[in-house]
């Protein structure tokens, strides 16, 4: 594994999220907040020192792209405007391996609140699935926030979010019954992201539930629609 500092963490971290996502949402300590088609989006209502820090797991099924391709448009910087549209600014500050960043994102301000940024690593890995031998293997991106040396020190101007993020996905082929080939048409990923966002400073609940209400559903759709054009009469990537 690259000798880097921050890879025991990075390690750590990314398969404890698989873990988090893989146990779903049983034991009905989630609540459903948002449905649209197959996306169902679910929060638990939690606050530490007074401020509203909702865990958020939300679970959908998209037809016609891979995990690869999903958690590869999540991963790649390049592509992050697209469909990233509260973002400002994203400068990568260091780039650890080919699939491993460090990134500082600002986003938009929200009303009344003050702006925003995240400084996070963000890891993409291919994990063999142990369980079932003739299931795809599962694919994760994860993003969680860490120091930085380079990082600007913007006292005043901007709060700092405390982010852990997952997004895992799941591939499965139903295979053509006259044995042709495989198109998108037999392509189904089920993806889980999970979200854990402390805002930093002090933003009053009501408000920062009513920004995540709207919000994360709106994230997701746009975000799983625009890896489904992007891929789109494109070979398939397993
Ligand atoms: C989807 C969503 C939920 C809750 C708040 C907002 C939002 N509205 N206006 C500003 C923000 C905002 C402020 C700070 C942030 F760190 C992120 C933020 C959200 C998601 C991620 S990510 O890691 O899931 C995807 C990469 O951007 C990172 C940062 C988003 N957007």
């Amino acid at each position: 594994a690259p000798a880097h500092p921050l890879w025991p963490e990075i390690e750590r971290v990314t398969l404890e999220q698989l873990q988090y996502a893989r146990l779903g949402v049983e034991g009905g300590v989630w609540q459903l907040f948002a449905e649209d088609g197959e996306m169902k989006m679910y929060k638990r209502e939690e606050e530490v020192d007074g401020l509203a820090v909702d865990p958020l797991k939300a679970v959908h099924t998209v037809k016609g792209v891979t995990g690869r391709e999903m958690t590869h448009y999540f991963f790649s910087p390049d592509v992050r405007f697209e469909w990233e549209t509260t973002l400002e600014q994203m400068k990568v500050l260091e780039t650890i391996a080919d699939d491993t960043l460090v990134i500082l994102q600002i986003h938009k301000r929200v009303w009344p609140a003050s702006q925003r940024d995240a400084l996070f690593w963000s890891h993409v890995r291919r994990v063999p699935n142990d369980t079932d031998r003739d299931a795809q293997d599962i694919w994760i991106a994860c993003n969680h926030s860490t120091e930085h040396h380079e990082a600007p020190s913007n006292e005043g101007k901007m709060v700092r979010v405390a982010l852990t993020v997952c997004l895992v996905c799941q591939t499965s082929i139903e295979p053509p019954a006259d044995g042709g080939p495989v198109t998108r048409d037999h392509l189904t990923c089920k993806i889980t992201y999970c979200s854990v966002v402390n805002p930093g400073g002090w933003v009053p609940t009501s408000a920062l539930r009513a920004v995540y209400k709207r919000e994360y559903p709106k994230f997701l759709k746009r975000f799983t629609q625009y890896v489904k054009d992007r891929c789109d009469k494109q070979p398939i990537l397993f």
